[in-house]
């Protein structure tokens, strides 16, 4: 284990406990991706692995090294294998790109030469070496982000923890910096942690994971076991806000038979078993690619994607119109 904490609790100052005792096991190389509601205790806990916060009490081992034992000067030698990265980005904007990623390498005590080269290095692997002479305040967040991955990947760390890195970014944006964290991960074998209250996020690029409730781990595991089998009520009410899954097996359907349609029903159509009954009465096939029901401020709505086989689509087809069943078909991407 390339983390380990053990018996871990943290009183803050003012009485409150944050964390009730906790133990958590980091494998090198693994993406572990802690998830919980806000005032779960994850900053808390994230923060603690490289003694940002102390804890009350327990041991923290990085590396083979308890680094609760550590004094000032070993702990700030330690932390240079611990590279963090935060939501709002923690730039200094009185320097410019380069300055910014040069600064975790002066703290280090790197020659002048060797740092510029490192720092080229560095931009040029988060795409942006063309940036090197703008200031934070002309960055866009996906591209302060990039800049505080390329600062925290300076001195070579082995772990990489992420605070909450991509909270502040659209959707878009986020995608990309978890592809970059994920490249990243592969190509340097970096372990990482990351906090996150967005299940979407665990979904995207993590292999383990936790659930944290009340400063407690409360489930853990392999990601994909947690997701098809969640126990606690946390775990499934955090999964049920997933976005309705990757459409990249409906439009291999799409391309390859021209028979898959959108079906949209509405509140009061949603409980009949329309779709079991035109296969009774039309002696089709139908295959349910995708199905999912939104519940609106007003009515619930419901999507089916549906790839009908047999003689008499198109009667079925009218059967679950004049039965009140919005009815597309699909035949390119964008009609998805
Ligand atoms: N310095 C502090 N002093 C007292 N209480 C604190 C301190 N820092 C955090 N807390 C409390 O500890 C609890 C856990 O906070 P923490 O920030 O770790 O949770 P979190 O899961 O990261 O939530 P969020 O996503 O909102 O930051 C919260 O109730 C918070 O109010």
């Amino acid at each position: 284990m390339i983390i380990t904490l053990k018996n871990i609790t943290k009183t803050y100052p003012n009485g409150f406990c944050a964390i009730k005792t906790l133990d958590l096991e980091v494998k090198a190389g693994d993406i572990m991706g802690i998830i919980g509601y806000s005032g779960a205790g994850k900053s808390t806990l994230i923060r603690i692995i490289n003694r940002l916060e102390d804890p009350s009490s327990g041991e923290v081992i990085v590396d083979g090294c308890n680094i609760l034992d550590l004094n000032s000067k070993k702990l700030q030698k330690t932390r240079q294998k611990i590279g963090m990265i935060f939501q709002h980005f923690n730039l200094l904007s009185s320097r410019n790109v380069f300055g910014n990623v040069a600064f975790a390498l002066e703290i280090a005590g790197w020659d002048k030469q060797k740092i510029s080269t490192r720092v080229y290095e560095l931009l040029e692997l988060v795409g942006l070496k063309e940036k090197a002479d703008f200031f934070p305040s002309q960055l866009s967040g996906g591209q302060k982000q990039r800049v505080a991955i390329a600062r925290a990947l300076a001195n070579h760390p082995k772990i990489l923890l992420c605070d909450e890195a991509t909270s502040a970014l659209d959707t878009k944006t986020t995608k990309s910096i978890l592809e970059l964290l994920k490249d990243i991960q592969k190509k340097f074998n970096l372990t990482v942690v990351l906090i996150t209250h967005q299940i979407e996020v665990v979904k995207e690029i993590c292999n383990q994971m936790c659930v944290m409730s009340n400063g407690e781990i409360i489930e853990r595991g392999v990601v994909h076991q947690v997701f098809a089998n969640p126990t606690h009520e946390v775990t499934k009410e955090l999964i049920s806000y997933l976005p309705p899954s990757d459409k990249s097996h409906i439009l291999s359907h799409i391309k390859t038979q021209n028979q898959v349609y959108k079906i949209i029903f509405t509140g009061e159509n949603a409980d009949e078993p329309l779709i079991s009954d035109v296969i009774k009465r039309f002696g089709v096939d139908a295959n349910i690619l995708s199905g999912n029901i939104e519940e609106l401020a007003t009515e619930n709505v419901g999507h089916l994607i549906i790839e009908f086989s047999g003689e008499k689509i198109a009667q079925s087809l009218e059967y679950l119109k004049q039965k009140g069943l919005s009815i597309q078909k699909l035949e390119k991407k964008n009609d998805l």
